[in-house]
């Protein structure tokens, strides 16, 4: 399932919506409260807990899971920055009858609860905010974020401010652009959504499993697609890429080449010539080890099929817009991207956005925090994907497994998305000690 994800704008958005319906902002924050108690009652048994407040609804949600993690049998303290200047957050700070200590005063503590900002933050910290609070998180066993480390920058994951790594953060209601984006992503670590009631829809969202094209009982080969891929002056990218698409479904793969290629399955036909024509082609892939063949993407272009683009391919585009009224997925990294679109400027999804926009091609901005893009807005984020899956020829192996899904006849967003998705579970499946070559046989058995 695909999970929202919400600006601050939105999610204040959101819970106006709710609040002009009839439901109580202190309603709201009482189940986000109790949610963020519950979690840690879930992850870390009792021990001495500090739960720091700052002035927000971000601290208001600090003093309501403080009373609740008190009834749980937690031995609390609360440490505060500054008075409540919310009503919701006053209101939640009189439910709270044990003592409030000075935040830059209160001893360490194993536990600690970061409940000073939240959404909210706007600005660096003061410096001896961020040194204090990255002292207690550095002392604790355990530290917990409430909806955000504070510090983190919601909307696009840049940090204000640095106060340290977290090992839990709960969130409400939908996922922030900053639970998926580096730097802030690798921060916070394992995210826990708690549902408070509201929520929202949103062009954004976080990539979940995808529902792939049934096979067809009566259907041939080439109903279950024909990826064309073209080489060019190194073949193992392209073997790797070719036979990713066998193994990611497509019924039918060739590569045009100049050369046989040695090493790669009987099963994937190799062809001196480049029959780029034929109708029955569900998508064609170039880029992987196609080196300095400009003619190579130039012969792709005049096909009327659906293409991905990868690699040494995206470099010899030239401009954006050549791709336009082509069917084009492209799958950049950072320097690749640079190369095309050139230094764009913004956080990383609105670099991402304005490359699909200008070229009207998917475009899939690969990194640890994946993107992929639609021109029309709908912007997928990856769940995050192992460290190990950086190794030479994994992008090789995710240009393939898209190219597969898009001649089996997913759109090119939807395609592009379970791709993303899948080569992210068949690194977790392949383990840390895996080479690209390894996440063949993973997404086979992914597929079982
Ligand atoms: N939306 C929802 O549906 C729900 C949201 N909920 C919770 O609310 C949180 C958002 O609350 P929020 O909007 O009150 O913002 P929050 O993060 O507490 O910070 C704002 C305060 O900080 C201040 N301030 C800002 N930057 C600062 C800085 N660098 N240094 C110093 N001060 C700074 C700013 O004051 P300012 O000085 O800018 O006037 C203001 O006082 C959200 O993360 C979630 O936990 C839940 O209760 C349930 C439903
Ligand atoms: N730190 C990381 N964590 C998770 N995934 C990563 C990380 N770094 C890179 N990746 C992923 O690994 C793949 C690398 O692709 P690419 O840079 O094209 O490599 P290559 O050209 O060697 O195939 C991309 O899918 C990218 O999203
Ligand atoms: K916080």
């Amino acid at each position: 399932m695909n999970r929202p994800i919400l600006t601050a704008a939105d999610m204040r958005a959101v819970e106006r919506r709710a609040i002009d319906a009839g439901t109580e902002e202190t309603l709201l924050m009482e189940r986000a409260g109790r949610a963020l108690a519950e979690a840690v009652r879930q992850f870390i048994g009792p021990r001495d807990t500090l739960v720091l407040c700052g002035p927000g609804n971000n601290g208001g949600d600090g003093y309501v899971a403080a009373r609740h993690l008190a009834l749980f049998g937690y031995p609390v303290r609360v440490a505060t920055l500054a008075e409540p200047s919310s009503k919701a957050a006053r209101w939640a700070r009189a439910q709270w009858d044990g003592p409030v200590e000075d935040f830059q005063h209160a001893d360490a503590a194993p536990i600690v609860i970061d409940c000073l900002f939240g959404t909210g933050l706007d600005r660096e910290l003061q410096p001896s905010v961020s040194t204090r609070l990255a002292s207690l998180v550095g002392q604790a066993l355990i530290a917990v974020a409430c909806d955000l480390p504070s510090g983190v920058a919601s909307d696009d994951g840049r940090m204000l401010s640095e106060t340290g790594i977290y090992d839990l953060t709960v969130t409400f209601g939908a996922l922030k652009p900053a639970h998926r984006l580096m730097p802030a992503m690798e921060r916070m670590g394992r995210v826990v959504l708690a549902d408070i009631g509201i929520g929202g829809t949103s062009a954004w969202f976080e990539i979940g499993e995808p529902a792939l094209p049934p096979l067809n009982p009566c259907g041939h080969k080439y109903d279950r697609g024909l990826v064309h891929c073209l080489a060019g002056e190194m073949p193992g990218a392209i073997s790797l890429a070719a036979t990713a698409a066998a193994r990611a479904g497509a019924g039918y793969v060739r590569i045009s080449t100049s050369r046989p290629i040695a090493g790669i399955p009987a099963s994937i036909v190799q062809t001196g010539t480049a029959e780029l024509q034929d109708e029955r082609i569900g998508c064609i892939l170039v880029g992987p080890g196609l080196g300095q063949v400009p003619q190579v993407l130039t012969l792709a272009l005049t096909a009327p099929r659906p293409i991905v683009i990868d690699a040494d391919g995206i470099g010899q585009i030239g401009e954006p817009e050549r791709l336009h009224g082509h069917d084009v997925i492209l799958t950049p990294h950072e320097g690749e991207f640079e190369k095309l679109f050139g230094n764009l400027g913004g956080s990383k999804a609105e670099r991402a956005s304005a490359a699909s926009q200008r070229s009207q091609a998917v475009v899939v901005l690969k990194g640890p925090d994946t993107l992929v893009a639609a021109p029309d807005g709908r912007m997928g984020f990856a769940p995050p994907a192992p460290p190990w899956l950086a190794t030479a020829g994994s992008g090789d192996v995710l240009a393939g497994i898209i190219a597969a899904l898009r001649a089996r006849g997913m759109t090119a967003f939807d395609a592009a998305c379970a791709g993303v998705w899948l080569h992210g579970r068949a690194a977790e499946r392949a383990g840390s000690a895996m080479i690209a070559d390894d996440l063949l046989s993973a997404i086979s058995a992914i597929l079982r």
